[in-house]
């Protein structure tokens, strides 16, 4: 794994790799664009420079290994992307193929769960939506009938709401849905209900261990049958927890009880617990909680010895879990792993909230380092708090610690990721994100500053859209409204595509963006940076953007 020395672009330290989180350029440039609202100077001025220095990529669907093209792109599948320079076909394409060809029934995972369909209860744990950054409904319920051709007696689903990758609102429809499915299955002979559940936001799915209180929460309703809220209909459930305004994100956790007050669903030694999300980051914690005898994390009060699966194995250093549905994709020989070989020093630095986006999937779903010593990766601690009530997040902080390694002299490139355009964007709260936006631009100036004084190169560039639309629009693009005229807000991320900008004074001139690779996508910024630290990309990656 040799790096070869770029024929015309220098090894000049250092190389700035910024991500925008959340941040397209979308078609629709309005009032509900809060990065075309937000002022952002540094942006407009490296977009002024014109289609040598400035351009966009594709984010979402097939460019970056999505099953189709009305899949909007994540966090998850565009670091990958960004990391690697490959397009894989990610967790939802490979669950999608393994349900259609049926290998998940035959495969290991299966085999490991299904001895306890006859007698025991398999319990089903995710996220109900058809977001397909974290899960799809039509999968869920491939898996679950899958379960019943297989003799499954007793089945639990305990339901995370969305909200966040669907409109605010649908909890309901989706929950209908499934009581609708686990109706037929019953009238089959399979007792089939709904047990416990709760907002994403609230229960369960927290990330990279910002806030262990939610898993807790899910653990206390999903297992001990513990939680604040008790009903006998699930559907009940929803409208009475969200009466008070609270949208489907937060959810409070609930817990739903049979006449005799007892919970219907709590979990079992020896029963069957699966966990129906592909994607890694919000699974991890209830992950551990469920497979470690030893764990510290919070106190489970009982743990269930279980047979316990991922739909697909979250984390391939950890082993965890030990046993999966789906093979996780494998994304090998990473840029960091390139970098590391070649003896390359690499800083990568976020907050909480996205510190694994910029390492773990990054890296291509590793935890830890290629090479420890030619690796710093700096965590700032996130709030804990709804983002829009504080849309500058950690900016700032993760700004200064920006320039200090830039300062320091010690890393070929610099990598860096702004948590607010994304984070602030899935709250809906419009002048909020504008806010955010306005923010990051602030924090890009000075990273670029330096960048500029210390005579280095850069290239910023962002995962997905997000803070690019704020409301739900009809098909003509018009904005949509409630019954009492209050915009729909829109809290998912978009289809809309990237920026890409290089720059710097280290830049040789006649350098700049190539015009023959209009299609290009975010695997093609790979080769891009490496370039920019003055080596020739591998060839097994996408090719460079500029030449
Ligand atoms: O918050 C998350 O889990 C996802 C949206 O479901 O966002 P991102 O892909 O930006 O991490
Ligand atoms: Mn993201
Ligand atoms: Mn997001």
């Amino acid at each position: 794994m040799e790096l070869h020395p770029h024929p015309t672009i220098p090894q000049k330290k250092p190389v700035l790799v910024c991500i925008l989180d959340g941040w397209g350029e979308n078609e629709y440039e309005d009032e509900h664009n809060a990065v075309h609202v937000a002022k952002t100077p540094t942006m407009d001025a490296l977009k002024a420079k014109g289609q040598s220095f400035y351009r966009t990529v594709q984010a979402h669907g097939t460019a970056v290994g999505l099953p189709t093209d009305a899949d909007m792109g994540n966090s998850e599948v565009g670091h990958n992307a960004l990391g690697a320079g490959k397009v894989i076909a990610q967790g939802a394409s490979l669950v999608d193929i393994a349900l259609e060809t049926k290998n998940m029934f035959s495969d290991a995972g299966w085999g490991y769960i299904k001895p306890a369909f006859a007698n025991n209860t398999l319990h089903v744990i995710g996220l109900l939506s058809d977001g397909g950054v974290h899960s799809r409904t039509d999968q869920i319920f491939g898996l679950m009938r899958g379960a019943l051709a297989d003799g499954c007696k007793k089945l639990r689903l305990h339901v995370l709401t969305d909200g966040r990758d669907v409109p605010d609102g649908t909890s309901h429809e989706y929950m209908a849905k499934l009581v609708a499915e686990l109706d037929s299955y019953t009238a089959q002979g399979c007792d089939a209900k709904v047990a416990s559940g709760g907002g994403r936001m609230a229960v369960t799915m927290d990330r990279y261990e910002a806030d262990w209180g939610m898993v807790e929460r899910g653990w206390r309703a999903h297992v001990l049958g513990d939680a604040p809220h008790k009903f006998k209909c699930p559907k009940e459930a929803l409208t009475e927890l969200k009466k008070d305004g609270a949208t489907d994100q937060y959810v409070a956790p609930f817990v739903i009880v049979g006449d005799d007050g007892e919970a219907v669903g709590t979990i079992q030694d020896d029963d069957a617990v699966v966990i129906c999300n592909f994607r890694a980051d919000r699974v991890v914690e209830i992950s551990k909680a469920f497979e470690y005898a030893d764990f510290d994390s919070f106190d489970r009060v009982r743990f269930p010895k279980t047979k316990f699966v991922g739909l697909m194995q979250y984390d391939g250093d950890l082993k965890l879990p030990a046993n999966y549905l789906v093979p996780p994709p494998l994304i090998e020989r990473t840029s960091g792993e390139w970098l590391a070989k070649n003896g390359l020093k690499t800083f990568a630095c976020s907050e909480t909230q996205k510190f694994g986006h910029v390492t773990f999937f990054w890296n291509g779903n590793r935890s830890g380092y290629f090479n420890e010593n030619l690796e710093t990766y700096v965590e700032i601690p996130s709030d804990n708090v709804p983002f829009n009530q504080a849309p500058l997040m950690k900016a700032r902080e993760i700004t200064a610690a920006g320039k200090e390694a830039l300062l320091s002299g010690k890393y070929d490139v610099v990598r860096i990721n702004y948590a607010n355009p994304d984070m602030v964007g899935h709250t809906g709260d419009m002048a909020a994100t504008v806010a955010a936006c306005e923010e990051c631009d602030a924090c890009v100036k000075e990273l670029l500053d330096l960048v500029e004084e210390l005579g280095g190169m850069f290239l910023v560039t962002a995962d997905h859209g997000n803070a690019d639309d704020m409301v739900q629009r009809d098909k003509k693009g018009g904005a949509l409204k409630d019954d009492s005229g209050a915009l729909l807000a829109l809290t998912s991320h978009t289809l809309a595509p990237v920026p890409v900008a290089i720059g710097g004074p280290a830049l040789p001139t006649g350098v700049k963006f190539r015009d023959d690779l209009p299609k290009a996508g975010l695997a093609n910024v790979t080769a891009t940076y490496i370039n920019l630290m003055g080596y020739e990309a591998p060839a097994e990656m996408e090719p460079s953007l500029i030449a």
